[in-house]
């Protein structure tokens, strides 16, 4: 289920967020009554429970355990006894107090509430041994359903909640917040979570998915214990467009497939945690396409030879991480395909745009000259690209991150150059059109978006994970529409 966390600080908004939350595929709706202004306990939950479209879980969280209300403890639990008589579906008590109430909510009969027992830890995810004990001790209070929420400060940690998520006998909801926690919201399913968190359209709480990415980016009610995990290795990794490709497309081909984010910080750590099958195959971003082929226990000829992995499959017979690089035939077909279009090759053989004289700049000027010498080309330093002088009809290629979300009015050359380029290429797709390439289509070069090269990488990443011959036309309409 999905239950959508409602903060609004009006009642009417809160009834109008609710049928929102439906609208937007919520399962359950979580009213925070200590966000609510000026909040009347018998008037408010009375207008909230009665026009409630979907079942509501009421929380009202104090400030000592990271909520709002900062007034009397007392008149916080009589507010909560009156959300059960009110007929709330769930009530949620703070584990520090829960085993004091429990007794007394058995006792009272009216209203039949399921009780959330909670705990929320803002700091790194315990130990396997240390969860499964608080578990314990959560659940001795005789708690319906036990929630667990932590702060995660690095990816690994969240194999401990996924272990805690398939060995509980209790149905529990337990995840971690934050750009690192994210895989432990969408991969609850997998592991048999009962619940996740997804905020509404425009009310988006920090720390948590959309219920449309949910729903659409993830298509999270695909999701079962059998389903592969695929993930993009990078750092940052929120701007990725992998999820909203390659999802659709492992449901368009009936693949059980998952394609998350996974924001890492230590490779070494991340690979020696997620060893099992269940997380199959991995993109690998920025900034570790080099680092990653330490990692790899084999490199196939070409990305060793290039020295960068962008894709590695856990090979299913011995479960060796084998890496592979899709990103150079991607780039360099886009930049073919874009000539062809402009009648390029006279209906000859057309020669890779790298059978041309290259030239190459690096900041690190060393790095510049071992890639010039790989390429039979010619290094320059770095700072003498600004007054580079192109001879006509030549191809320039940003392959740095130079113009990337968030920072996109950064442009690598010299505006009063571009219009002496045949065509300009951007490594860059997020945006879809960079500065460089606005500024070289005015300068009436031919543009290739780095959309053109992720999309073919993609389809080559597609191939290796399933197996399967990639939908290619059905993976372009995706980008055409949704990029
Ligand atoms: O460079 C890219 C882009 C990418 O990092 C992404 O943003 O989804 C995914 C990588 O596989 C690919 O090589």
């Amino acid at each position: 289920m999905i239950c959508a966390p409602l903060m609004s600080q009006s009642v009417d908004q809160i009834v109008n967020d609710m049928y929102q939350a439906k609208a937007q595929g919520a399962d359950v709706v979580e009213i925070r009554l200590d966000c609510i202004n000026n909040f009347q306990p018998h008037q408010d939950l009375e207008i909230i429970l009665r026009n409630k479209p979907l079942p509501v879980l009421i929380v009202y969280r104090p400030k000592w355990e990271g909520g709002q209300y900062d007034g009397d403890e007392h008149m916080r639990l009589e507010a909560l006894h009156l959300a059960k008589e009110l007929g709330a579906d769930y009530i949620d008590l703070e584990f520090k107090v829960a085993s004091n109430l429990m007794e007394e909510h058995k006792q009272n009969q009216r209203g039949c509430s399921k009780v959330i027992v909670s705990c929320f830890l803002d700091s790194v995810t315990p130990s396997k041994e240390e969860l499964s004990h608080l578990v314990a001790r959560m659940q001795s209070t005789g708690a319906d359903i036990i929630k667990l929420v932590t702060n995660a400060t690095n990816i690994t940690e969240l194999a401990r909640i996924f272990h805690l998520l398939s060995h509980c006998q209790v149905p529990l909801i337990a995840y971690s917040i934050g750009e690192r926690g994210l895989i432990s919201q969408i991969l609850n399913p997998k592991f048999g979570g009962v619940l996740v968190y997804g905020s509404i359209k425009g009310n988006s709480v920090p720390g948590l998915p959309t219920i449309d990415s949910l729903r659409h980016a993830y298509e999270f009610e695909h999701i079962n214990e059998d389903t592969k995990v695929f993930g993009l290795v990078s750092k940052p990794v929120s701007h990725s467009k992998g999820p909203i490709l390659h999802n659709p497309t492992f449901r368009h081909v009936g693949y059980n497939g998952i394609y998350v984010p996974m924001f890492v910080d230590d490779l070494k750590e991340f690979f020696s945690v997620y060893s099992s099958p269940d997380f199959a195959g991995f993109s690998i971003g920025i900034p570790y396409k080099e680092a990653v082929i330490g990692f790899c226990d084999e490199v196939h000829p070409l990305a060793q030879s290039i020295g960068a992995v962008n894709t590695i499959i856990r090979r299913p017979s011995d479960r060796k991480l084998v890496g592979y690089n899709t990103d150079c035939e991607a780039a360099i077909t886009a930049i073919e395909d874009a000539l062809k279009v402009f009648g390029f090759t006279n209906g000859e053989a057309f020669p890779s745009p790298l059978t041309a004289r290259v030239i190459v700049f690096d900041i690190d000027f060393g790095r510049a000259k071992s890639l010039a010498h790989a390429v039979s080309g010619e290094a320059q330093p770095f700072e003498d690209l600004v007054k580079f002088q192109p001879e006509k009809g030549a191809i320039l290629a940003n392959a740095t991150p130079l113009g990337m979300h968030p920072n996109t009015d950064r442009i690598p050359v010299a505006e009063v150059t571009l219009g002496d380029y045949e065509l300009v290429f951007d490594s860059v797709y997020t945006p879809r059109e960079t500065r460089l390439l606005k500024e070289a289509k005015a300068a009436g070069a031919i543009i290739v978006s780095g959309v053109q090269m992720f999309l073919r990488q993609a389809i080559g990443q597609f191939n290796l994970f399933t197996g399967r011959e990639a939908p290619e036309e059905f993976m372009r309409d995706i980008v055409l529409a949704k990029f």
